[in-house]
């Protein structure tokens, strides 16, 4: 990746077009924890882009696999008591083997059970990215607004600053996912305003954004372990790698969302069903340069 200056727009477009264009030659593996119902459409986004899929749903297999794979996606959607230890299991993993972790925290909102898994997996591991639509984020943000003790709770009304303290709080770059789409590392806000509201009528659209975050990740984050042991990480390097995971995250929204208008262009008002699959072909035809022309990226800097 070009070295990080400065946070301009060009800047992140410049990241995140050098990842489209080596994202055929790392092909990460990216290991799926996910729900049943979107798992087919995730696996066949992780290939349109240039990865490789792997889904799991054995706790036996998770020491084989994590210190093969580039990253580890752990999405909530339909879990169950077997499938949260599996996850336990994968993200101790994902720790000892310095792999990023991409959380999609589906429905946490629902409190109960989802809330008790998605703060197991918090407590025993800092993903790289959280990812959620609003209601997601913003249980999340609450949650943690009221961990410590604060009266006021996130509002999603400023979601500027919701994204920015959350990632401050949890250590993970936050993205919020939905008709505007925003990413944090805790510094930089970056909203993302492309996409089409036919994506929201097909299910599965967030969880695969999710699967193209773990994608990119998967290549920013070629060749380094985020926990080297027996090694102090400067300042530098954490900022270094914070950034890649950042542009790494913006990446994979960029795919669903420019992907989502090729597939109105493409699918003529053919329905659901069509347009999905429209959908998923125009991921695979996705470019660098496609990206620089289309993206309609702003750098927030409000209080
Ligand atoms: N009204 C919209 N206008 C533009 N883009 C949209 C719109 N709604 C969703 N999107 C795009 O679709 C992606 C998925 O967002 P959405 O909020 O629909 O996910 P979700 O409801 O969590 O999905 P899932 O069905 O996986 O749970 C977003 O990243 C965004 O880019
Ligand atoms: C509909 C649905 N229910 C659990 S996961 C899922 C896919 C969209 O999140």
């Amino acid at each position: 990746m070009p070295p990080y200056t400065a946070d301009t727009a060009d800047n992140v477009l410049e990241h995140v077009t050098s990842l489209y264009d080596s994202v055929r030659t790392v092909r990460p593996l990216v290991l799926h924890l996910t729900n049943i119902v979107v798992v087919n459409d995730q696996a066949n986004i992780t290939l349109a882009l240039g990865g490789s899929p792997i889904m799991s749903l054995a706790a036996e297999e998770q020491e084989l696999l994590s210190p093969m794979v580039s990253a580890l996606l752990l999405n909530i959607g339909t879990i169950h008591r077997a499938q949260r230890e599996t996850m336990l299991i994968a993200a101790k993993q994902a720790g000892r083997h310095g792999k990023p972790i991409i959380l999609d925290p589906v429905g946490v909102a629902l409190g109960g059970y989802r809330a008790e898994v998605v703060q197991d997996i918090l407590d025993n591991s800092i993903p790289a990215v959280i990812t959620g639509n609003a209601a997601e984020i913003g249980y999340l943000a609450r949650l943690d607004a009221s961990a410590k003790g604060v009266d006021s709770i996130a509002d999603l009304k400023d979601p500027v600053r919701v994204v920015r303290d959350l990632a401050k709080q949890t250590g993970s770059v936050i993205v919020l996912h939905g008709e505007i789409d925003y990413v944090s590392d805790g510094e930089t806000v970056v909203q993302l305003s492309n996409g089409h509201v036919d994506l929201s009528k097909v299910t599965g659209t967030g969880c695969s954004t999710g699967s193209a975050i773990a994608t990119f990740v998967g290549v920013a984050l070629d060749g380094i372990d985020l926990n080297p042991r027996g090694l102090e990480k400067s300042a530098a390097d954490e900022r270094n790698i914070r950034r890649r995971i950042f542009a790494g995250s913006v990446a994979g929204v960029l795919a669903t969302s420019l992907a989502g208008e090729l597939a109105v262009e493409a699918s003529a008002n053919h329905g659901t069903a069509s347009f999905k699959a429209a959908w998923i072909g125009s991921i695979g035809r996705l470019t660098g340069e496609i990206i620089k022309s289309r993206a309609k990226v702003v750098i927030r800097y409000d209080q």
